[in-house]
């Protein structure tokens, strides 16, 4: 691009999966997004740990640095791709205190001291973009922020680790076995540089908190958010599931009650396989946005990898130099509707799928039928692998018992919580082995 006045200045923080293709598009590219900026800009260093280290592009010697704080120092933006908490926020936070716009796909970090950093940009008045956060490659932080300012939004439900909906893909799929799949997620530069982010669902729960918080005006962390991973998923759940006509997912929900407060969860999640977030395969994320006016939206893609991710970070940076260059940015992740509070997952509605080993009894099945209703949870519908005898009853020749697998419609987490106590505690009931939520639509 023709142009006489000084480019514009980015330092890069990491360059590992996402950050070294973030290095390869701006030299490889650099008159593109010069281009998109509306002025010239150039990649004024990378700071790594170790220069030596093998990258998936190499990036040119003379850009490479060790020492993160000298190269904030000097640039006009700051792309921090370092991940986790320390040195990313103080990297962050000096590059905002100096006037330097910052991109980051930190979710871990945002999640956590989000609010803390939107408030230092905002006093700063520089842009503080992560649309890599959620979500990956999709563009879902900016269509809430700015396409649904004007509606207001109910309820937030996607797919939005890649690593867990690979894994359990696979194992669906395929029968693969957990940690074969987990390592294949890895070598594909899905997972977090510690997988336990992604299996335990912590991953999920950090992009569940920036989603309630941008979809409802309100500033939630990690820790309001109700967390369960896929490690207790067995291939076991898996085959049942299928056999019912079932996926199992996990789901990052986010749901506001009117006058109360908001849900904020992370488990996993049997949904129909007619479901459209039950077609979300592989390392592909999905997330559904309701809102009064809007209705339902999804929006799909690539939820990690380095290139893909690379996409929405480099968005990010046209619009934080696009800023710079004009000076004065809105301020993001402003929280302000002050009645909003995070409520406790016993708040949530929704259904639930529960597979019992029984006693082969007659009786049994009227038995458990009258503690879900004791409990004002409606069963939708009850299945017995296994033969049923005319009068409805467990009807098998093995005295190890036998399987009840029921469905129920929308209830209370707290009453099916206290449900599933009181069928532990019945002599009839040998196991309850499964305990799983179902998504099937909005209104059901
Ligand atoms: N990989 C993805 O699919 C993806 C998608 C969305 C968001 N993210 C987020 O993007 C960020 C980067 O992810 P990634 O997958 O590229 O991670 P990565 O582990 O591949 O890369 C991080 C790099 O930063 C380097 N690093 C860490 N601390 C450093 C320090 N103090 N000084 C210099 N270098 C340091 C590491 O050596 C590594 O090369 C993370 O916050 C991650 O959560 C990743
Ligand atoms: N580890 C994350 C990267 C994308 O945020 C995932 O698997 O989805
Ligand atoms: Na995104």
């Amino acid at each position: 691009m023709a142009s006489t006045a000084a480019p514009l200045t980015i330092g890069l923080l990491g360059a590992g999966s996402v950050g070294s293709q973030v290095a390869r598009t701006l030299v490889e590219e650099r008159e593109l997004i010069s281009s998109r900026v509306g002025a010239p800009v150039r990649l004024a260093g990378v700071a790594v740990r170790d220069v030596e280290a093998p990258r998936d592009w190499r990036i040119p010697g003379e850009l490479l640095t060790t020492d993160a704080e000298a190269l904030v120092d000097q640039v006009d933006v700051v792309v921090e791709l370092l991940g986790g908490l320390e040195p990313a926020a103080s990297l962050i936070e000096r590059a905002l205190r100096r006037g330097a716009g910052v991109v980051t796909g930190n979710k871990a970090l945002l999640a956590t001291r989000g609010a803390e950093l939107a408030a230092i940009a905002a006093e700063a008045d520089v842009p503080l973009h992560y649309e890599a956060a959620v979500g990956g490659a999709i563009p879902i932080l900016r269509p809430i922020q700015e396409s649904l300012s004007g509606d207001r939004i109910t309820k937030v439900m996607g797919i939005v680790n890649g690593t867990t909906n690979y894994i359990l893909d696979q194992m669906d799929t395929t029968g693969a076995a957990f940690d074969d799949a987990l390592h294949e997620a890895q070598r594909l530069g899905y997972a977090e540089a510690d997988p336990t982010a992604d299996v335990e669902g912590h991953d999920a729960a950090a992009k569940a908190a920036i989603l309630g918080t941008l979809g409802f005006h309100a500033p939630f962390t990690i820790d309001d958010v109700h967390c369960e991973g896929i490690t207790q998923v067995t291939s076991s759940d898996i085959e049942a599931a299928a056999a019912s006509g079932y996926v199992i997912k996990l789901l990052a929900i986010a749901e506001r009650f009117d006058g109360e407060g908001a849900v904020l969860r992370v488990h996993p999640t049997l949904l129909p396989r007619t479901h459209p977030l039950a077609s979300v395969r592989g390392a592909f994320n999905a997330v559904f946005v309701v809102a009064e006016n809007a209705g339902e939206l999804m929006f799909y893609g690539q939820g990690a990898g380095g290139l893909p991710t690379s996409s929405a970070v480099l968005g990010d940076l046209v619009s934080a130099a696009r800023s710079v260059r004009t000076a004065g940015a809105p301020a993001e992740l402003s929280a302000t509707d002050t009645t909003m509070t995070a409520l406790p997952i016993t708040k949530a509605t929704t259904r639930y799928y529960v597979d019992l080993e029984v006693a082969d009894r007659e009786g049994v099945i009227a038995e458990i039928a009258r503690v879900f209703a004791d409990h004002h949870v409606s069963i939708e519908a009850m299945r017995q692998p296994g033969s049923v005898s005319a009068d409805g009853e467990v009807d098998t020749d093995q005295d190890s018992g036998a399987i009840v697998q029921i469905v129920t419609h929308q209830a209370r987490e707290k009453a099916l919580a206290d449900t599933v106590e009181t069928l532990k505690e019945k002599e009839v009931v040998r196991a309850v082995s499964s305990v799983l939520r179902v998504e099937i639509d909005q209104q059901s």
